[in-house]
Formats: structure tokens, C-alpha cells, sequence
């Protein structure tokens, strides 16, 4: 199969992004001596579950999920946030073969990938565009993937079926009637900390909401996912959404919904 693509290197993002170097990035480390519980934190909540949405292979970066947070918005609130933020897209990073590829990590482990589900304010902004860039504007739920049983609820199946339909960069495909909140695992347990896009442009606008528990896929998902490849010069490789290294707390809290 296609050798997996040489990261462009998130090293070289500090040129074109000097926010790299701030002091607000992400993804960071899990460090159990670095997490408060924090009794005031409250559970997450969907208001509405998002039924149309497009999936694409977005040119080498990842497979996205698109929904039309317009006409039927799926708003998430509750948790550490302050009103309601709308569900725009939800991606993966993952690694190239038996490498993890996870964004965050816990405690210095990383897992097989990480889901990402990007909700922004529209409780204050008009638009993801508008939200993408303020430091309240964005809400991303990380949900960590390891390989094992299949995924009981089946819903992340809705996603891995599809891939092979968007091999190639570019293509898009629909699907709707995805519930999110059962892409969520069962315990409802999250670490929060105030951080960033973790690919450029890197906004420092995100807090970030990760699932303590893992979801499980087969061996069978995780080489769909890792069969997606796009075309980069004339040559295949494989999409490695390769993963952006812990950043600095830089001292930043890091909040547990949990004891
Ligand atoms: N609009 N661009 C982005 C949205 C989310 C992320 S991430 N990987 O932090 O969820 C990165 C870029
Ligand atoms: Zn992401």
C-alpha cells in the first residue's frame, strides 16, 4: 500500500503561525499531577441531533464531517461551557500503521486516534468563521480511539463503512442521520483546559472537552481509516493525520469532571 506522507513537519508551523509559540496551544499531556476535580464542572448535554451532514476527504488533511448547522443545528452545551455551541464538522488523527495517533495524551500514552467533534459559540458569534477566531469561540470534544470490540453503539460504523467511499482527495459523500452524542463513550467523565486549533492557523480559541474513556474500534475500522490517501504530486500516500507533538502548559490548569 502507499507509504504513509511525510509529516510537513509541525515543527515548521512556527513561520507561517508564530501563535505555535504561545502560551495557549494545543495538544498537551494529561498529566494526572497537573488535573484539579473540579465539583462545579457539569455534564455535557446535545439539545438536538444533527441529521444531514457531508463527508469529505479534505485534501490530504483528513476525512471531515460537515453538518449544516443552519437549517438543523445539533447544539451541544452544558460541561465547562457558557451557552450553546453548535456542532460544524467532526475529523480523526490517527497514525500510519501500528503507529498511535492520538493528538492528546495521557499521561505520556498515546492512543490508536483521537475523534474531534468542533462546535462553535452561537450563543455570541454568527458564524464557525466568525467564532474560529476569539478565545471563547470554539468547543472541541476529543474522544480517544483504541482497537479492540467493535464499537457497541455502531454509530462510528456509520463513518468507517463510508471511507472507502472517499479514498481519494476530494471526494464527498453524504450522510446523514449520524446522532453524535452516541459517538460519545458511556462514561460521561472529561478532563477541560483552555487551548488551541491544533493544526494552523492554531487560533487560541478552543476549550477543549476530552472524553476520559476510549471508544473501541476493529482492526478492520482503524485500516479503513488508515486506507485514506490522497494524491500529492502525482504520487499516492497515505493520509497521516500526523499529529501535532504535546505543546507547553505553560501553566495552564487542567480541570476533571471526575474524582
Ligand atoms: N477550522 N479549522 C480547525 C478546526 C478544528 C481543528 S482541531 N484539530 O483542533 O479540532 C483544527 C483546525
Ligand atoms: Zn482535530
Amino acid at each position: 500500500m502507499f507509504e504513509c506522507s511525510k509529516s510537513l513537519g509541525p515543527h515548521t508551523w512556527v513561520h507561517q503561525f508564530p501563535i505555535a509559540q504561545s502560551s495557549r496551544q494545543s495538544p498537551v499531556d494529561l498529566r494526572s499531577s497537573e488535573t484539579h476535580f473540579d465539583a462545579k464542572l457539569q455534564p455535557l448535554n446535545y439539545d438536538d441531533k444533527a441529521t444531514s451532514s457531508r463527508m469529505l476527504n479534505n485534501n490530504g488533511l483528513s476525512f471531515k464531517l460537515s453538518f449544516d448547522d443552519s437549517s438543523d443545528p445539533c447544539v451541544l452545551n452544558g460541561g465547562p461551557l457558557d451557552g450553546d455551541f453548535r456542532l460544524n464538522q467532526l475529523h480523526m488523527h490517527w497514525g500510519c500503521d501500528k503507529l498511535p495517533g492520538s493528538e492528546h495524551i495521557v499521561d505520556g500514552n498515546a492512543y490508536a486516534a483521537e475523534l474531534h467533534m468542533v462546535h462553535w459559540n452561537s450563543s455570541k458569534y454568527s458564524s464557525m468563521q466568525q467564532a474560529v477566531t476569539q478565545p471563547d469561540g470554539l468547543a472541541v470534544i476529543g474522544v480517544f480511539i483504541q482497537v479492540g470490540k467493535e464499537h457497541e453503539h455502531k454509530e462510528l460504523k456509520k463513518i468507517t463503512d463510508l471511507l472507502p467511499k472517499i479514498t481519494n482527495e476530494g471526494s464527498k459523500i453524504e450522510l446523514s442521520g449520524l446522532n453524535p452524542l452516541l459517538l460519545l463513550p458511556s462514561s460521561t467523565a472529561y478532563w477541560t483546559y483552555l487551548g488551541s486549533l491544533t493544526t494552523p492557523p492554531l487560533h487560541e480559541s478552543v476549550t477543549w472537552i476530552v472524553m476520559k474513556e476510549p471508544l473501541s474500534i476493529s482492526k478492520q475500522q482503524l485500516k479503513a481509516i488508515q486506507s485514506l490517501y490522497f494524491l500529492r504530486s502525482g504520487k499516492y500516500e497515505r493520509l497521516l493525520n500526523n499529529n501535532r507533538p504535546p505543546q507547553p502548559l505553560a501553566g495552564r490548569k487542567i480541570r476533571a469532571s471526575f474524582k
